[in-house]
């Protein structure tokens, strides 16, 4: 590692940054790939590591903003584009990179938040994982239950345009106090989600909307030897009423030609599995979404709400190996849902790692089940259960967006 170092990259950086985080997905280069990676750069602030003069590796992180639990929007540091070339690989990169990113990163965002490729790299370096998704297939024609009622004007297919023009009408009001969802007000979305060439046999995304909400989907067409095959794929589908949410559902289950309609990146508990007539025929796959790794544990702490907490008053002993200035006691105290957070040096009532902290912050895991898994000591009767509670969110948090 001695002949290792990092620094900011600049515009002039990019086409090697491109090159190195290709080659680290095992991805091929195109024209097109870089235009597109050049104008997400420039709204990224990224960091290189380099072997003398070559660029080797190399982060990045966006600056979002996310609803915490309280429906809060927080700034947040969407940590993206990592990879280290194949040749250079555990020598201590990764960790020379996370850590001098980290530390930027110190001031500007209480917490950062990411997409894990795999899931054993980032819990080493404070991330816990916060949310949940689901991997959700429905088959074409599903019943919906007779009790649900589905707003009756019509769902129509428009172009781009207008999809991303009822985009900007509703997801302000639905994301308000959905935690875990980005404010979009924002390019590297578009960039990302809407005009990315689609993966695996995916075509370009197509929209439906209807006046109470919208759906951008994929189609990936498929033929076999009873006729069509097609599969949708949801990008995105939000509504602001269960009714409109019923009709674009419906809508997308009765497209002719199609097989399945599949979520990747469902939530938990998505309207839809609530609607079928026979819940088994929604196939589910639960997997890790968004990691959560607090930057500044006091900053982090105050800036959600606690509303389902009574008053707490707890002495939270903290390790952090990566960003020492969170590490220690903390004495947190919350009242009416809002909470305060000192330094201490009285007895702790729990120890555990900043990562745990992580993974509860948006509500979802809970305190409880890392306590019941050993990852967590409580030094005060009762206080486990007391801080759970007080970190628990009353709706599993959801992420409905890659990047
Ligand atoms: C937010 C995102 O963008 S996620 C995308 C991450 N990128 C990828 O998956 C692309 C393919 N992979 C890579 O580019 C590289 O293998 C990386 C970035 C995952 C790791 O880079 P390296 O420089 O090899 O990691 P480094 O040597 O610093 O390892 C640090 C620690 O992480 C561990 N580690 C590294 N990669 C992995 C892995 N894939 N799975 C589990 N542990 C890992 C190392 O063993 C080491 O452990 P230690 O703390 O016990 O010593």
């Amino acid at each position: 590692m001695a002949d290792i170092s990092t620094r900011d990259l600049g515009p002039a950086d990019h086409d090697a940054f491109h090159s190195v985080l290709k080659a680290s997905f095992l991805d091929a280069e195109s024209d097109e790939a870089r235009e597109r990676s050049r104008a997400e750069f420039g709204h990224a602030r990224s960091l290189g590591a380099f072997d003398g003069d070559e660029l080797i590796g190399g982060c990045a992180a966006l600056d979002r903003t996310l609803i915490v639990p309280g429906a809060t929007g927080v700034p947040v540091a969407a940590v993206t584009n990592v990879g280290v070339a194949p040749g250079h690989r555990r020598r201590g990169v990764l960790r020379a990179l996370m850590r001098e990113q980290l530390r930027g990163l110190r001031g500007r965002a209480p917490i950062a938040a990411l997409y894990a490729s795999e899931g054993g790299i980032y819990g080493r370096f404070g991330y816990g994982p916060a949310t949940q998704q689901v991997r959700l297939a429905v088959p074409r024609g599903a019943r919906f239950r007779p009790d649900v009622a589905i707003d009756e004007r019509p769902v129509r297919e428009v172009g781009l345009d207008r999809g991303l023009a009822a985009v900007a009408e509703h997801h302000p009001a639905i994301a308000a106090d959905r935690v875990g969802w980005f404010t979009r007000h924002d390019e590297p979305w578009r960039l990302r989600t809407v005009e990315a060439p689609g993966r695996g046999g995916q075509g370009p995304v197509r929209c439906a909307v209807h006046p109470g909400g919208y759906a951008l989907y994929r189609a990936e067409h498929g033929w076999g030897l009873r006729g069509p095959s097609y599969a949708l794929h949801v990008t995105e589908l939000a509504a602001e009423t269960p009714q409109a949410y019923a009709a674009l559902v419906r809508y997308l289950l009765d497209v002719d030609l199609v097989a399945e309609v599949r979520w990747s990146h469902a939530a938990v508990d998505e309207p839809v599995l609530a609607m079928l007539a026979d819940p088994r025929q929604a196939l589910r796959e639960v997997t890790d979404g968004i990691w959560v790794r607090l930057v500044d544990l006091p900053a982090a702490l105050t800036s959600r709400r606690y509303p389902m907490a009574g008053p707490v008053d707890a002495v939270l002993d903290v390790t952090d190996a990566v960003c020492p200035w969170n590490a220690g006691r903390w004495r947190l105290r919350i009242a009416d849902g809002v909470a305060e957070v000192t330094r201490s040096e009285a007895a702790p009532s729990v120890a555990l790692d900043v990562a745990d902290l992580g993974a509860v912050h948006l509500g979802g895991t809970t305190l409880g089940e890392l306590g019941r898994a050993g990852r967590i000591a409580e030094h005060s009767p009762g206080a486990l259960q007391q801080l759970s509670r007080a970190f628990a969110g009353d709706r599993p948090p959801h992420c409905p967006e890659q990047f």
